[in-house]
Formats: structure tokens, sequence, C-alpha cells
């Protein structure tokens, strides 16, 4: 049990509860699945419902400290390369005679296939080997991605962009995995792959799930025969899904580390997670045990997991070269002025435009200072001036202080006008009523920024 402390069992707290039967029946199922391959539950975890993050984990009985591992599970439990190369059936799916050196699969997107092949087995024969890792799965996501089209309508710039870079990702990748099996009927049920079964919505949840839920891991430490699907592949495996362990929420104000540990019989090896840091000293029982996905802002944690986190300490707000441009437009003072169009392109070819952001902390990035600096201060526009003033001495730089207030408050009106029109819908999507509340988030981050950072402007 290692340094983790014991303390006298306690009761739920009323606003924690437990998940719903048909739920409860499925962790069930996977903890005896679990514990067939070695798994000790040596923490004493259990899900829970929670008020502020729904499903999440506790100890019922221990109290954790800084240092205190949080779960020690079998590699054996683990859906990584190693899954895949010794499952025969998934891989007869995929003929080596049809990969394109010019058209490789992300890792991700063919363990997305695994989970539907998975599926597929639990739904016709309930063969699969993860029936019950399968059914503690969410059936839904709330990443902006499934907004409908009139919350997409009403969503900004910044999100659609990432929007829009997803669906080019998804859809790249299912053309590929057409390419490949589409032609085939399930051996067992006679539906044709990526018609029938594999759809392209099994394939937007599939993927969504391993985006949100999986694992960095080193796959060497794994004993994997890399063999067939290592000249499809695009990039690295180092990712897996880790049943149960994915049901650890993320937090801010934690530090945790995950590796691979030889086992402590010496036989194979477990995936660890231990707590380095807490945001007090002791976890009691029933307190909710969260991990760190990493040091990640608002946008990606929206985009990428579905949620954010209000006053999240790796949050910072970014803008985009057309957001000055929008403001420049719609400012009665800048809009009359005129912009030599060699400083723009300047801007874009050294891509000053990049890393433009503001943080609550540490004030405007030196990006968005050179860029505010190089639009509204200076009136050279020749490349020689231009580079010296960009890369130059950051003291000569004119005080941008008023353009920055400008466009702080010219960006919180901008995202209460889309707050605006998506609280005007008839009704809101789950992932719309995410995305409205990640606006409003944004807009009281700006609202901190502006009354720290821009006091002379009002
Ligand atoms: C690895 S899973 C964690 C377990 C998940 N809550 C479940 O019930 O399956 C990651 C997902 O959990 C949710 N999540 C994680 N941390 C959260 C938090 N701090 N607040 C709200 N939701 C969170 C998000 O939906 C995210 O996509």
């Amino acid at each position: 049990m290692g340094r983790t402390h014991r303390s006298r069992q306690r009761r739920a707290p009323k606003s924690i509860t437990h998940p719903a039967d048909h739920e409860l029946h499925s962790l069930h199922v996977l903890y005896g699945q679990l514990n067939g391959l070695g798994w000790r539950n040596e923490t004493q975890l259990s899900a829970l419902h929670f008020p502020q993050t729904r499903r999440g984990l506790c100890s019922k009985r221990q109290g954790f400290r800084a240092g205190d591992e949080l779960i020690r599970l079998p590699a054996d439990c683990l859906i990584s390369i190693s899954t895949l190369e010794s499952d025969e059936k998934f891989k007869a799916l995929f003929n080596k005679d049809l990969f394109n050196k010019d058209e490789r699969l992300s890792f991700q997107a063919l363990v997305a296939c695994y989970l539907m092949h998975q599926q597929h087995l639990h739904d016709t024969s309930k063969q699969s080997a993860f029936s019950a890792y399968l059914d503690t799965l969410p059936r839904s996501y709330t990443m902006p991605y499934f907004c409908i089209k009139s919350e997409l309508q009403c969503l900004p710039e910044a999100l659609l962009e990432r929007i829009v870079a997803q669906h080019r990702q998804l859809s790249e990748n299912y053309q590929i995995i057409k390419s490949l099996v589409g032609t085939q009927q399930c051996e067992c049920c006679g539906l044709l792959y990526c018609e029938d079964i594999w759809t392209l919505a099994d394939y937007k949840h599939a993927y969504f799930t391993v985006n949100s839920r999986s694992v960095y891991l080193n796959p060497r430490l794994l004993k994997a025969e890399r063999s067939h699907f290592q000249s499809l592949l695009s990039g690295n495996t180092n990712l897996a899904l880790a049943p149960f362990l994915d049901l650890f929420n993320h937090s801010d104000s934690v530090q945790t580390t995950a590796e691979l540990q030889l086992s402590k019989s010496g036989k194979g090896h477990d995936y660890v997670l231990v707590m380095e840091a807490a945001a007090k000293p002791e976890l009691q029982p029933y307190e909710q045990l969260f991990i760190s996905y990493g040091a990640l802002p608002n946008l990606k944690l929206l985009t990428d997991y579905g949620f954010y986190l209000e006053r999240n300490t790796h949050d910072f707000f970014e803008f985009s070269l057309a957001d000055i441009e929008h403001f420049i437009a719609q400012n009665r003072k800048t809009s009359s002025q005129t912009y030599h169009r060699n400083i723009f392109k300047f801007i874009r070819e050294h891509n000053l435009y990049d890393q433009m952001f503001v943080h609550i902390d540490d004030g405007c990035s030196h990006n968005l200072r050179v860029v505010l600096h190089l639009i509204f201060k200076q009136q050279a526009y020749f490349p020689n001036i231009l580079n010296q003033i960009a890369f130059g001495d950051a003291v000569q730089f004119v005080d941008v202080q008023p353009e920055l207030s400008f466009l702080v408050a010219h960006k919180i009106s901008e995202y209460r006008d889309y707050v605006k029109a998506l609280n005007q819908l008839s009704q809101l999507t789950e992932s719309g009523a995410v995305a409205r509340d990640y606006l409003l988030e944004c807009v009281r981050y700006l609202r901190d920024f502006e009354s720290v950072h821009c006091q002379s402007s009002e």
C-alpha cells in the first residue's frame, strides 16, 4: 500500500452519488475482468458522480498525500499497439497489399477502428474481450465538434478553425479506412464495413473516445511485434487506452506522473500514476482524485475533451491577425487611418501573428506587443526598418497600451454577442451549452485582464 493512508470509514457527502444501476453493473464486471488480469485496486478506487465533474474517481477508505500512488494497472489491461498486433482477426481486416505509403493512418485512427471492431463483436455476439470496458464509455461527447449547424454559426473564428481542422483530419483518415476495409463484409453478420458498420458517425465517436481518454505510453517497453501495421501508420504509437484508469478527471491544481514500471512480482509491467502534488496536503476519503492531462489552456480542453476549467491556471487568450483587422475595421478612429500593406506582409512572412496572446499574470505577449507596435505606432514600412524594430531592442517599442485595451474591449463585446446569439436559439445541445459557458469564461478572463492591465484606458 506504500505511503497511502488509511482513514476511518466515512460516509459519502450527499452531493456525491452512485452511478445508475446499469453503469454500476458494467463497472462491476470491469473490476472483475481487470482483477483477472492482475489488477488489485490497492488504493480502493471507486467511480462515483461528483457535482462539478459528474463521473470521477475517489477512494472510499483511503486518504492521499503527495508522493502516493493513485493506481497501478497491469500493462496487460491496456489497449496498446501490442493488443492490436496480437489480434489476428483485426489484423486480417487490413490487407497489407492495399497499404499505400502516401496514405497513412494515424495510430489514433487505428485505435478508433479497434474500438469499432470490438463494439461490433460485442453488439453481434457478446464476444468482445473488452465488452465491460465498452459499456463504461460515454455514449456521447460535448466537444464543439458535435455542435449542430445553428450553434456553429454562433461560434467565434478561433473555435471554428479548430473544428474545421478536426473535420479535415477525421475525414482524411476515414477515407483511408474506407479504401482499406470498405469493400469487405463482416464474416459473422455479412454487413458491409463503412456502410452498415463502422459508419462515419461510429468513427467520430470512437475517434473522440481515443482523443479524450488515451494515456501516453512508451511502446518500446512493451513487447510488441510491430510488424503488420508498421507501414500503414504515419506517426508513433505512443498512446493507449487504459480501462478504469481513464475515469480520472483533470485538474490544473495537481501534478501527477505516469510511467510503465516493472511490476512488483517482476513479471511484466504496470502503468503507475503517482500524485506528486495536490491543492492541499491531504485528500480525505470520498474527495475526488484528479490527475493532470497536461498544462492545457481552456481552448484545448474544450476542443479535445469537451470541458473547460473555471479560472484555469494554465489559461491565456490568443488573438489572431484577423482579430486585429476586424478591430481596425470596426473602430471609428482606427478605420479612418491607412496601414501600409508591407507591414501586414512583414508580419505574415515572419510569423509574428503566432503566439499573440494576453495572460492574466504576464500581460501582453511579446509578439502581440510587436504587432500592435508595427501596425499602430511606427511610420516606416521598409523591411530593413521593420526588421530592426521587430527583432531589435524591446525597450524601443512605443507604449501600445491604448490599442491593447481597445483590442481586449473589442473581443469582450464580440464574445458577449456570440453568447447572446447562442442564448437566442430555442434550445442548445450539450455541446452548444458547454461552448456557451466556455465563451462566458473567456469574457470573465478578459474582464479580469482588463481590470489588471488596462486601467488607464477606462
Ligand atoms: C479521461 S475521461 C475522465 C472520466 C470521465 N469523466 C468519464 O466519466 O468517463 C475525460 C473526460 O472527462 C471529462 N472531464 C475530465 N476532467 C473534467 C473536469 N475537471 N471537469 C469536467 N469534466 C471533466 C471530460 O468530458 C473529458 O473528456
